[in-house]
C-alpha cells in the first residue's frame, strides 16, 4: 500500500475512494480499522472511522490507531480527510486529529484544503464558499450537530489547535506546482505549519498536489487527492469500474437519516416521482412506536425503490433537539436506521442506497460491513460500493450531495428497484 487514508465518516470515506479510483489508484475502503493486513495489491487504503462528532479524545484515539495499521502496510503517504465544509466545533476534530497525526509522522507542513469544486465548494482568500455562499450562510450554518458559522478557515482551524495557522493564498496557487510548494515552505519556516490552501478548480487541486509529493501529512477534502494518484505513478482511466458490478433485479431500499438540504430535495423528488415513501418521525422513534422489524417489513412489501427518511426542515430538528436532547435523538434516529438495514439485508434486500454520514457509518456497522470495493460514480463524490465476498451493494450519500434524482439513479446503477 503507498497512500493511507484515514476519513472521518463514512460516506466522506467513499467520496475519497472515489476520487482516488479515478485517479487510477487501486482502492479499498475498509470500515474500522481491519483486524488483518491489506491485499497485495492494494495501492491506496481508506480507513473509514466515524469520528466526526465524537469527543476529541476519542477520535485522536482512533485516528492513531488507524495511522498505526496503515504505516504497517507500507504507506509512506497519508491523508486525513474530513468533510468539504469543514465539519467541525471549536473543540475539534479537526484541529486535535491532524495535530496528533502530524506528531506522529514527525511534524513538518501541513496542507489542509477541503476544496471540492465538482460540488461547489471552493477555498478562496482563506475562506470556504460553497456555490456561491460563504459557509456560513450556506445550509451548513444549521447543521444537526456541526453547525458552521464562521466561514474564515484561518479562525476555524486556530479555535482548534495549538499549532500556528498559515494560508497559501490564490495567487501563489495559480502560480502553479513550485509556487505552492514555495509558499507553504515560507508558511512553515516562519513558523505556521498547519497551512490553508486555497483552490477555486480542480486544476488547482492538481498543481497543489504536484506540489506535496513528499508531505506526510495532507489533509482535506476529497478533492485535495485529485494530483496524489499521479505521485505514485498512477494514471486515470484504468478498469472499467461499471463491468460486472449491478446485480438486476436485486431488491432496493432506500434509508435517508440526513437532514442536508440536498437530502431534502431528493426525498421531495423521490415522492413526486411516485416512488413509496415512508417519513420516520422522530416522535414516534422516541416513543417506542416504531420498530426496526415494522419498517423493513414495510419496505420490503414496496414496489420501485421503497424510500423511509427522517429528513426534516431544520426548524423541526431543532424542536426534536430540544424535546428530546440532541444526542439522544440523533442516536435513535441512526440506531432505528442501522437495525432496519441489518433486519432488510438478512431478508433479502441487496442494495441498500443511505443517506448521510452519520446515518452511513450506523448502518455500515450494523451490516458488519468489513471492506467496501469502489464501483461506478453515481454522483460526484458519490460511488457505487460492493461489499467483498457478499451479494450486497450499497451507496452512502453525503447530506448534501447528488441530483434531485439521486435515489432512482443509485437503483437504477446497481441494477435494482423493478423499474
Ligand atoms: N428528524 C430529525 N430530528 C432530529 N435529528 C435528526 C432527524 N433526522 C435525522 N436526525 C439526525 O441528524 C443527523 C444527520 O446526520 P447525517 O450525517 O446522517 O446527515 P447529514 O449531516 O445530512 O449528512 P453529512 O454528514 O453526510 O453531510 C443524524 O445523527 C440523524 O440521526
Ligand atoms: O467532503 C464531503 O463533503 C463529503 O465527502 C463528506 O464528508 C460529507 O459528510
Amino acid at each position: 500500500m503507498k497512500l493511507g487514508c484515514i476519513g472521518d465518516d463514512f460516506t466522506g470515506s467513499s467520496d475519497l475512494a472515489n476520487t482516488l479510483a479515478r485517479g487510477g489508484m487501486r482502492v479499498v475502503q475498509y470500515c474500522g480499522i481491519p483486524a488483518g493486513p491489506a491485499g497485495d495489491d492494494v495501492e491506496a487504503g481508506v480507513v473509514a472511522l466515524k469520528s466526526r462528532t465524537i469527543a476529541p479524545e476519542e477520535a485522536v484515539r482512533q485516528s492513531l490507531a488507524a495511522l498505526d495499521w496503515l504505516r504497517a502496510q507500507g504507506c509512506t503517504q497519508f491523508l486525513f480527510k474530513y468533510c468539504s465544509t469543514f465539519d467541525s466545533t471549536d473543540r475539534g476534530n479537526i484541529g486535535p486529529v491532524a495535530e496528533a497525526l502530524s506528531d506522529a509522522l514527525g511534524g513538518g507542513p501541513v496542507v489542509f484544503c477541503p476544496a471540492f469544486p465538482a460540488t461547489g465548494r471552493t477555498v478562496y482568500q482563506g475562506h470556504l464558499f460553497v456555490g456561491d455562499r460563504l459557509l456560513s450562510e450556506s445550509g451548513m450554518k444549521n447543521h444537526p450537530l456541526t453547525p458552521m458559522r464562521d466561514a474564515d478557515l484561518r479562525r476555524v482551524l486556530a479555535r482548534q489547535t495549538s499549532r500556528h495557522v498559515g494560508h497559501v493564498a490564490m495567487a501563489d496557487v495559480a502560480a502553479g506546482a513550485d509556487a505552492i510548494a514555495e509558499a507553504i515552505s515560507r508558511e512553515n519556516d516562519e513558523g505556521r505549519p498547519f497551512v490553508i490552501v486555497d483552490a477555486i478548480s480542480e486544476r488547482d487541486l492538481v498543481e497543489i498536489g504536484r506540489a506535496i509529493p513528499d508531505m506526510k501529512l495532507v489533509t482535506g477534502g476529497s478533492g485535495i487527492a485529485m494530483g496524489l494518484p499521479a505521485n505514485f505513478g498512477c494514471r486515470a482511466g484504468g478498469a472499467d469500474r461499471a463491468s460486472g458490478f449491478a446485480r438486476p433485479g436485486a431488491r432496493a431500499i432506500a434509508l435517508a437519516g440526513s437532514v442536508s438540504r440536498a437530502t431534502r430535495g431528493q426525498v421531495r423528488a423521490h415522492v413526486a416521482a411516485g416512488q413509496p415513501a415512508f417519513e420516520v418521525r422522530a416522535s414516534d422513534v422516541m416513543e417506542g412506536r416504531l420498530d426496526p422489524e415494522t419498517l423493513s417489513d414495510w419496505l420490503l412489501a414496496q414496489p420501485g425503490v421503497p424510500l423511509a427518511y427522517s429528513s426534516v426542515e431544520p426548524e423541526r430538528v431543532a424542536e426534536n433537539q430540544e424535546r428530546y436532547g440532541k444526542e439522544a435523538v440523533a442516536g435513535a434516529i441512526e440506531n432505528l436506521f442501522a437495525e432496519t438495514a441489518s433486519v432488510a439485508v438478512a431478508r433479502g434486500a441487496g442494495i441498500v442506497i443511505c443517506a448521510g454520514g452519520e446515518t452511513s457509518g450506523a448502518v455500515v456497522s450494523a451490516l458488519g460491513i468489513e471492506a467496501l470495493e469502489i464501483g461506478p460514480e453515481i454522483d460526484p463524490g458519490v460511488p457505487a460500493l460492493k461489499v467483498g465476498g457478499r451479494e450486497l451493494r450499497l451507496a452512502l450519500k453525503s447530506g448534501n450531495f447528488g441530483a434531485p434524482d439521486f435515489f432512482l439513479k443509485a437503483a437504477r446503477i446497481m441494477g435494482g428497484g423493478d423499474e
